[in-house]
């Protein structure tokens, strides 16, 4: 059976058309009143994930009338070269959001150029204010991947109060952050990671599996719960049988959704949401802008004005 015919599968495609349908009203309307939406996306060096990433926010940017703009830096630019591009993006009222996509060479900290962006440009969620304010429960502008994912979980009208969730993989920009947005909802959060004695044991618990390290086919049938909802944010690239590369995600879905109520497929899944709530925050980014700029200098002068 093909994923499109199968009520099991999770598909993201049309929740992503959901929030982008969404973030086109907003971003007309913003547009009208003198605050037109714009995006850079700030890349280093050459990456396969990042191609496809960047590939499709131009195109679901083009299609919301989000301004979207791509910086290419070499992989041998300095970190204090990056920094002070980040700053004239920072200073400049026209830029709305910047997103640094990750990896960036190893003798850049991506620490500091995370912290270099402001706070109301950290259109990511991944400055330590940003993460800080999800500690804080104040979810509004949170790590696109992490959630995308608790977003396709929504989708499975599961009650997220007492919920089991494990996930598996504690990333900064994706474990982590959907442990506290998960928390936040009510659910019990266990976080498995390279230390942890048996995932197994800790996965096969699980009413809503969240799994993100790289690793493809690492969740076998034997490791989920019947009736569990997986949800599968690997992206791997891997040589298929025809010999072309081919993208995968960490579950051996084949196996696993003979078990589980609900399963995420690769691609198709969490990756078009992430890419449409990078979106949306471009837009809570820009209303945190406009609030503020109307707080300073009143509501007559607009951008379009000068
Ligand atoms: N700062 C930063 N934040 C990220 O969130 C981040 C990053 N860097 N670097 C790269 C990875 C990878 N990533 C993807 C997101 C969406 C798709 C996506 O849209 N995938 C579609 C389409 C696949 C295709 O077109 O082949 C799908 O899964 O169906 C892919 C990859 C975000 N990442």
């Amino acid at each position: 059976m093909s994923p499109s015919d199968d009520s099991r599968y999770l598909k993201g495609g049309p929740v992503a058309q959901r929030i982008i349908a969404a973030v086109r009203e907003d971003a007309a309307i913003a547009k009208a009143e003198g605050f037109p939406p714009k995006l850079i996306s700030i890349t280093v060096g050459d990456t396969d994930a990042v191609d496809v990433y960047v590939r499709n926010q131009r195109a679901k940017a083009q299609l919301a009338g989000i301004d979207f703009e791509e910086r290419r830096f070499p992989a041998t630019i300095t970190a204090g070269e990056l920094e002070a591009a980040i700053h004239g993006l920072n200073a400049d009222p026209r830029v709305t959001g910047i997103i640094i996509q990750r990896p960036v060479p190893a003798h850049i900290p991506i620490k500091t150029l995370q912290a270099a962006v402001h706070p109301l440009k950290d259109v990511e969620g991944m400055h330590p204010a940003s993460i800080g304010n999800i500690v804080y429960n104040q979810l509004d502008l949170a790590p696109c991947t992490a959630a995308a994912s608790v977003e396709l979980l929504r989708e499975t009208g599961l009650d997220l109060k007492g919920l089991e969730v494990v996930i598996v993989g504690h990333s900064e920009i994706v474990g982590k952050p959907i442990a506290f947005l998960l928390m936040s909802e009510g659910a019990t959060v266990t976080v498995c990671h390279h230390m942890t004695r048996s995932v197994a044991a800790h996965a096969r618990r699980a009413d809503a599996l969240f799994v993100a390290v790289g690793k493809p086919r690492l969740i076998k049938a034997d490791m989920v719960k019947p009736g569990a909802a997986v949800i599968d944010i690997g992206i791997n690239s891997e040589i298929g049988p025809d010999g072309t590369s081919r993208i995968v995600g960490d579950v051996d879905t084949e196996s696993v959704r003979e078990v589980a109520s609900w399963i995420t497929p690769v691609p198709g899944g969490v990756g078009p949401i992430t890419v449409a709530i990078l979106l949306r925050n471009t837009m809570v980014a820009l209303s945190r802008q406009r609030a503020l700029y109307e707080a300073t200098y009143g509501t007559a002068g607009r951008l379009a004005a000068e």
